[in-house]
């Protein structure tokens, strides 16, 4: 398998090199050159896997450069460290399906994808006998996810931008009570949209970029991408098996749009989803293009679901390589026209494509807060705000003739203020949190500038 960038100038890449490589030297995004397709039968024998030997099955369809015992091993071990023994379990709640992605190390769905990743990190950079320097940006998941995925680990120094007081308070002390040698938490005086913006300008500058070894964790790295592509596979099988369904709707809360088009991936695969449904909070740019084509850029609102308080979604440039039946010259054309306007105009023809993929729906505050005191007084469930506006948005738009899986992207326990204003009460604290506030803590304030960032880098780069 090689791969390619969403704006046509880099090809022919191996999947390892697609890793190290992050954001594309030419400042797309790197995509498989072409999608592996699965029979109903593959599907079928997929969903009755394990999620360790499933997701080594899924890999290897785009993977064919790490002998198979090595990619194996690097699976199973990013997968011991969940504390559920089915690592992503479906749960039936009041007419839904809910897929708990929050068994992992830092209790978001990112952990699935991050603890594999920091594994194949410190495993290319000692084939290659290469060192790391990580830039990442979060709006508050990625950033624990990462850091719990390399810390400690020889030859990587990570460096996480997260937004100065814009993330829970458990978030940010996932992130800053890290305190080994190798990680570096610098809190922006800005949004999530300003430290994406700072990252990929710093791997845009080719010369540094290669000066400092840079490394991507964010869903700019295909493979965090294709490590999420799973368990939509997983959900599905677990499903079939109780209901006997051939077909299956997912909701997925989106914010960078990195969950939603893996699940887009596990579409054009093969895995029969009758619609994708996307469920955005106030900052809606994404639901307002599914439902009106209105693709223009907002300010960032905060809300209640802060790790979706994101306007510039970095994958939708991997849809529109889709939508844009696979011409790189238009996307290129595209992100720099969205670049200088803020917005996109879409053909009906093309609207007409999306809507065969996705639904879609705002959720506002009043709307989070009441699905999730509505939830937990039917179920005794309790929702995390995230995933309360995917549910929220999936009994608004499915449809009752196939099920439909909500993912649930973090344990409520990050979100403990938003939950309390639902039901009254903090939800039970996981072992993991316990005593975080009295850890020792360590954490830079910095200006929202790229210049700022690549010296901090800079002075304290391996
Ligand atoms: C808890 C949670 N839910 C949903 C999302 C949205 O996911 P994505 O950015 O992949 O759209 C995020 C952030 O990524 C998140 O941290
Ligand atoms: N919500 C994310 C934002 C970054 O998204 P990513 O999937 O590109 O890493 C977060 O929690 O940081």
């Amino acid at each position: 398998m090689r791969y390619h960038s969403t704006r046509g100038k880099v090809r022919g890449l191996s999947f390892k090199d697609a890793v190290m490589m992050g954001l594309a030297d030419d400042g797309g995004l790197l995509l498989p050159e072409s999608i592996p397709t699965l029979t109903p039968g593959d599907v079928e024998a997929l969903g009755q896997l394990a999620y360790p030997e499933l997701a080594f099955q899924v890999f290897s369809r785009f993977v064919d450069d790490i002998p198979a015992a090595n990619l194996k091993n690097l699976i199973e071990r990013s997968y011991q460290s969940f504390t559920h023994p089915e690592v992503t379990p479906v749960v039936h709640q009041d007419g839904v399906y809910i897929l708990e992605l929050f068994h992992g190390p830092t209790l978001a769905f990112k952990d699935v994808a991050l603890q594999f990743l920091g594994n194949l990190f410190e495993y290319l950079l000692k084939e290659r006998g290469e060192k790391m320097n990580i830039l990442g940006a979060t709006s508050g998941d990625t950033g624990s996810a990462a850091i719990y995925g390399v810390r400690g680990k020889q030859n990587i120094n990570i460096f996480i931008l997260h937004p100065h007081g814009r993330v829970s308070p458990i978030q940010e002390l996932q992130m800053t009570t890290v305190t080994d040698p190798n990680v570096f938490n610098l809190a922006v005086r800005g949004t999530f949209d300003d430290g994406q913006s700072i990252v990929k300008e710093a791997f845009g500058d080719l010369e540094f970029k290669s000066r400092y070894s840079l490394g991507a964790v964010n869903s700019i790295n295909w493979a965090r991408v294709l490590a999420q592509v799973v368990y939509y596979f997983y959900a599905y099988g677990r499903v079939r098996r109780e209901t006997g369904c051939r077909e299956i709707y997912f909701s997925v809360p989106t914010g960078n749009f990195g969950d939603i088009f893996a699940g887009y991936i596990a579409k054009r695969m093969g895995l029969p989803i009758r619609r994708l449904i996307l469920a955005t909070n106030e900052n809606n740019i994404l639901s307002r293009f599914v439902r009106d084509g209105d693709y223009s850029v907002g300010q960032v609102t905060e809300t209640l679901s802060p790790s979706m308080d994101i306007q510039v979604a970095s994958n939708f440039e991997r849809y529109l390589f889709y939508l844009y039946q696979q011409n790189p010259d238009r996307v290129a054309q595209a992100m720099e026209d969205f670049r200088k306007q803020g917005r996109l105009e879409f053909a009906d023809a093309e609207r007409a494509r999306v809507g065969e993929d996705f639904l879609a729906l705002t959720v506002n505050k009043t709307q989070t807060v009441e699905t999730i005191r509505d939830f937990h007084a039917a179920t005794g469930y309790v929702l995390d705000p995230h995933t309360a506006v995917g549910v929220k948005a999936a009994k608004a738009l499915a449809g009752g003739e196939a099920p439909v899986v909500c993912l649930a992207t973090a344990h409520p326990a990050k979100f403990a203020d938003a939950v309390r204003q639902a039901i009254g009460r903090e939800p039970q604290r996981p072992a993991s949190l316990e005593g975080i506030e009295d850890r020792p803590k360590r954490c830079e304030v910095i200006e929202a500038e790229t210049q700022a960032v690549k010296d901090y880098l800079a002075q304290n780069a391996l």
